[in-house]
């Protein structure tokens, strides 16, 4: 079966293996206690975690998919791993799947992974763990169509260490139970750590009955599909493709959508930007196109003038 698979449904059951593997290291990392945080900029760290959680699931992927794109947050990384960083097996339960019909023919080159792998990382180093995920994202073309979103920190009912989900767009999604967010309320949640003014006026667009505040691109977009949140705003420039790729795939195989402010999708191709210059507007279970509405046309203008 794996063998024959199309090669959308390796990546996919590929990446969920080495999303595992990524967030097993995240958390010895944290065990052994020496972060080794080096900051790229103004509120951007990276720890020792970022680097070898990149390595491994970028040296795991181009060796099965020598031909693929991969992008990676943390740039150039050294490939050259040990054995146990490598990751040979493809999630054999993801395989039971059937590849939908529009994504059989897709080939190699037709393909970018855009690789987060590990997003949250102020959060990460203030101990807010459980805020953290590992995103690796599936583009063909411009469309961000596969996702896998792994929680390292999320304990299962049996004690077991992480959780991961995944969305591929025409089939669904896996590894949650999806709830929706409560009637009668708007519950927003956003940033704790990249807000602004003009941000703030965003968020006070919205009459929401809730503000949560909470770290990563991905944390936030279960917050949509578990029904603890209705929006997700992020009015400012500042995450990246590769926060968005993975979150965007498996909302909207899940029904849901992400945009940027003004409700356009962003291109995932490997030439774009890397920064989602005009931020970001999720929703599950709303009408998305009226949220965009509620954001003065005069703050949309201004979020990400060059
Ligand atoms: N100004 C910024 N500089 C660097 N990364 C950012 C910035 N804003 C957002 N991000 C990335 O987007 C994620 C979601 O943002 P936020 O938590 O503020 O809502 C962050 O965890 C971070 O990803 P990462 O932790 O992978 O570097
Ligand atoms: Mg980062
Ligand atoms: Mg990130
Ligand atoms: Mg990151």
């Amino acid at each position: 079966m794996a063998a024959t698979a199309p090669v959308i449904m390796r990546v996919m059951a590929s990446s969920i293996s080495t999303a595992k593997r990524a967030g097993g290291i995240i958390r010895d990392v944290l065990k052994k206690g020496d972060l080794g945080i080096v900051d790229k900029g103004k509120n951007d760290p990276q720890t020792e975690a970022d680097r070898s959680a990149q390595r491994c699931i970028i040296a795991s992927l181009a060796k099965k998919f020598p031909t693929v794109k991969i992008i990676g947050e943390e740039g150039g990384s050294d490939l050259n791993v040990c054995d146990d960083w490598l990751v040979n097996e493809l999630d054999e339960e993801f395989l039971q799947h059937s590849c939908p019909a529009e994504w059989k023919d897709v080939k190699p080159e037709d393909f970018v992974i855009w690789v987060d792998p590990l997003d949250g990382t102020a959060e990460y180093t203030q101990g807010h763990v459980e805020h953290v995920t590992v995103l690796i994202g599936i583009a063909v073309k411009d469309a961000a169509v596969g996702g896998i979103i792994h929680q390292p920190f999320y304990q299962q009912p049996d004690g077991e260490m992480g959780r991961t989900i995944w969305g591929l767009k025409g089939l669904g999604t896996g590894g949650f139970t999806a709830v929706p967010a409560p009637a009668g309320q708007f519950i927003i949640t956003t940033t704790r750590s990249h807000s602004n003014a003009l941000h703030q006026q965003a968020l006070n667009a919205f009459a929401s009955t809730e503000v949560l505040k909470v770290g990563g691109a991905g944390f936030k977009v279960l917050q949509l599909l578990e029904g603890k949140a209705h929006a997700y705003v992020f009015a400012t420039p500042g995450c990246k493709k590769w926060d968005t790729c993975a979150p965007e795939a498996v909302l909207e195989a899940q029904g849901g959508c992400l945009t940027n402010i003004n409700g356009e999708h962003y291109a995932y191709n490997a030439d774009v930007e890397h920064v989602n210059r005009q931020g970001v507007l999720a929703s599950l279970g709303q009408d998305h196109a009226a949220l965009v509405e509620k954001i003065p046309a005069e703050v949309r203008a201004a979020v990400g003038a060059k």
